[in-house]
């Protein structure tokens, strides 16, 4: 693979709806795309969900920025790549900044799909030719807007339903949902809004027969989620905790989860996901694809990943039309009675409308080798 040139577009693209958790609201979303283009003129794209503010993990769009273009960039441009699993082992020195990584390593694993004239999701491995979906709804004003929101997502058959908790807005609130709706798939994501003082009072969440609690202690943790999983009856799935296959393999040995949130750009990209996926697969730890509020690009890896086998339940990749009033790519992400149908054209399998991401664009830049 050899590539002619990468641009990095800064976009903001104002959501649908405020996405309020455990840590903060988001109402605009900022984040870097990535384009690499190849001799033909074929076009790769990838995207950071790194957000603005280090709240969810350490990284944001602007030390995104400075990684790729002063070390990944330059990395990316030294020698020809022969295949997409060769980006991460050449970024392995590089410490940490995962969503930076990711971003570009998934753009290379497009073009070398686009390349290749198969589908991303057949690059990865993938198998389904639909995949179940469900959708993540901030914490809102009140206990009966959640309810009504609720009610709309069931309606429109999303496969499975996450709600955010924090201390204060947690046991009540799970309560009030299973009086109204006794037999959906129902589960909590805390954003580490608690500590192990907390464990009798999560302890209490047992009664309501809730797939999971997402990330429930501190955000670099797998020693206490050990403890709490000893202790809770309902499943631990880590998100935030795991980067790599490396901590997937201490969280299963250490017994912190029993379901594991993969996110693209938290682990560094499309190879490393595969890689936990692997893991997961053989010791039986159920997986699905977690959500950044991304855009179609970032929707359309999802996907593609989502399509591996030991991706069990349905995850949090719900349609364009949920996030933004116009998307970026074309068609939209479209979702029907919880059902996302894999495109098969050539790489993401999605065309990006450059118009739009034009109007959303901040500023751009061009690399050449
Ligand atoms: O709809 C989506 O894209 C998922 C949104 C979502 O639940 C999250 C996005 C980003 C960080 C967190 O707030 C939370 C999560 O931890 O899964
Ligand atoms: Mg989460």
């Amino acid at each position: 693979m050899e590539f002619k040139h990468i641009t990095l577009r800064h976009l903001k693209m104002r959501l649908k709806h405020p996405f309020t958790t455990s840590f903060g609201t988001q109402q605009d979303k900022e984040f870097i795309l990535v384009e690499i283009k190849n001799k033909d003129g074929i076009s790769g794209w990838g995207e950071s969900v790194a957000f603005t503010e280090p709240l969810y993990k350490e990284e944001t769009v602007k030390t995104n920025w400075h990684i790729m273009e002063d070390f990944l960039i330059p990395l990316l441009f030294k020698e020809p790549i022969n295949h997409p699993d060769e980006v991460s082992q050449r970024f392995a020195h590089i410490k940490g900044n995962y969503m930076a990584k990711s971003a570009l390593e998934g753009a290379v694993w497009d073009l070398y799909a686009k390349e290749q004239g198969i589908s991303l999701a057949k690059a990865l491995g993938g198998e389904k030719e639909k995949i179940e979906v469900g959708i993540s709804i901030g914490i809102q004003k009140s206990i009966d807007d959640l309810l009504k929101i609720i009610d709309q997502y069931v309606t429109e058959g999303y496969k499975r339903i996450k709600v955010k908790i924090k201390p204060g807005w947690d046991v009540q609130v799970i309560q009030q949902i299973r009086e109204k709706f006794p037999s959906i798939q129902l589960m909590a994501d805390a954003n580490s809004a608690y500590t192990l003082d907390d464990m009798d009072h999560l302890a209490k969440l047992d009664d309501f027969n809730l797939m999971m609690i997402e990330q429930p202690l501190a955000h670099d943790d797998i020693i206490d989620h050990a403890a709490l999983q000893a202790r809770l009856k309902t499943p631990i799935c880590l998100d935030e905790s795991i980067h790599s296959v490396e901590d997937a393999r201490k969280a299963i040995q250490l017994g912190s989860c029993k379901i594991i949130n993969i996110k693209i750009g938290r682990v560094g990209g499309l190879t490393e996901a595969k890689k936990i996926h692997d893991l997961c697969k053989e010791k039986g730890i159920p997986l699905w694809c977690g959500g950044m509020l991304e855009s179609g690009i970032g929707r359309a890896h999802n996907i593609a990943l989502t399509t591996l086998p030991n991706f069990i339940l349905p995850g949090d990749t719900a349609a364009s039309s949920r996030y933004w009033e116009q998307d970026i790519i074309h068609p939209e992400v479209e979702v029907n009675n919880g059902e996302i149908l894999v495109p098969d054209g050539p790489g993401i399998g999605f065309e990006p409308n450059l118009e739009q991401i034009e109007e959303y664009t901040l500023y751009s830049k061009i690399f050449r080798p």
